[in-house]
């Protein structure tokens, strides 16, 4: 479970999020709506201790994120915008076991992790591969597999179809779907709901850094005109 509790957040004194409280339980589906700038992907950075807050609390599990990171972390798995500066080896498999080693697990528990968090993308067997060879889809699910491969309760995947074209954005939403009907909890950030609507439980809007809806998506879809997303044409 994450808590956000009356998180307030400035950069250089200009607030991003303003008294944001939230309770996420494990394996929801939440889609995090609003604007550009509305302060998504600023919040979710405050799950892993990426960003601590200037007043308020973040807990994962219970417990505050700075007092246990590697906790937060093992939990919290993250996904960036732009997965290609999220890589931290030449190859695929390296790339995937890095968050696993730093855990200190045996070789073996590494490498069963690997492979599973490869399957779950779709992408058995290709460890050796070079991610400079990849196209952006594959990319996208390498960093996908980079953050199961820790095993995470909850994924957050920030604008996760971003610069992808219709094939792999269809590939992606379909390994993200699969991981949610399997159980793990994922927090998406987009301005643009249309692909995704279906899998949410929730759908959390923001504006100007606070929570202006949290809902059911039924409900929700009704009270997003005027906040800068992009709802179903239906
Ligand atoms: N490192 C930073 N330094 C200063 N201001 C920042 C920084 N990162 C974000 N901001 C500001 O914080 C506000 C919220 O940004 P944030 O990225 O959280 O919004 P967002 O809703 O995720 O939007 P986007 O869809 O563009 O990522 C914006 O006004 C942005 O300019």
């Amino acid at each position: 479970m994450i808590e956000f509790r009356s998180v307030t957040y400035a950069f250089d004194d200009v607030p991003v999020l303003e008294d944001v409280s939230l309770s996420i339980d494990d394996g929801e589906f939440v889609l995090f709506a609003g604007a550009n700038g509305s302060g998504k992907t600023t919040l979710l950075r405050h799950c892993n201790g990426l960003l601590e807050p200037d007043s308020g609390d973040v807990l994962v599990n219970g417990t505050p994120v700075a007092d246990d990171l590697i906790a937060a972390r093992s939990s919290v798995g993250m996904v960036f915008q732009h997965p290609r500066d999220q890589f931290v080896a030449a190859t695929i498999g390296a790339d995937v076991a890095f968050g696993p080693e730093n855990l200190g697990l045996s070789r073996e528990a590494i490498d069963r992790r690997v492979e599973t968090a490869l399957d779950a993308v779709n992408m058995a067997g290709r460890g050796d591969e070079r991610i400079d060879a990849l196209s952006g889809g594959e990319q996208s699910r390498v960093a996908i597999a980079g953050a199961l491969a820790m095993n995470p309760d909850h994924l957050v995947l920030d604008e996760p179809f971003t610069g992808l074209d219709d094939p792999a954005r269809r590939s992606v939403l379909e390994r993200i779907e699969s991981l949610s009907i399997d159980g793990t909890g994922v927090l998406l950030t987009t301005h643009d709901l249309r692909d995704v609507v279906g899998l949410a439980d929730r759908i959390v809007a923001m504006k100007d850094g606070r929570v202006v809806v949290d809902d059911s998506p039924e409900r929700a879809l009704e009270a997003l005109a005027g906040l800068d997303v992009r709802v179903p044409d239906t």
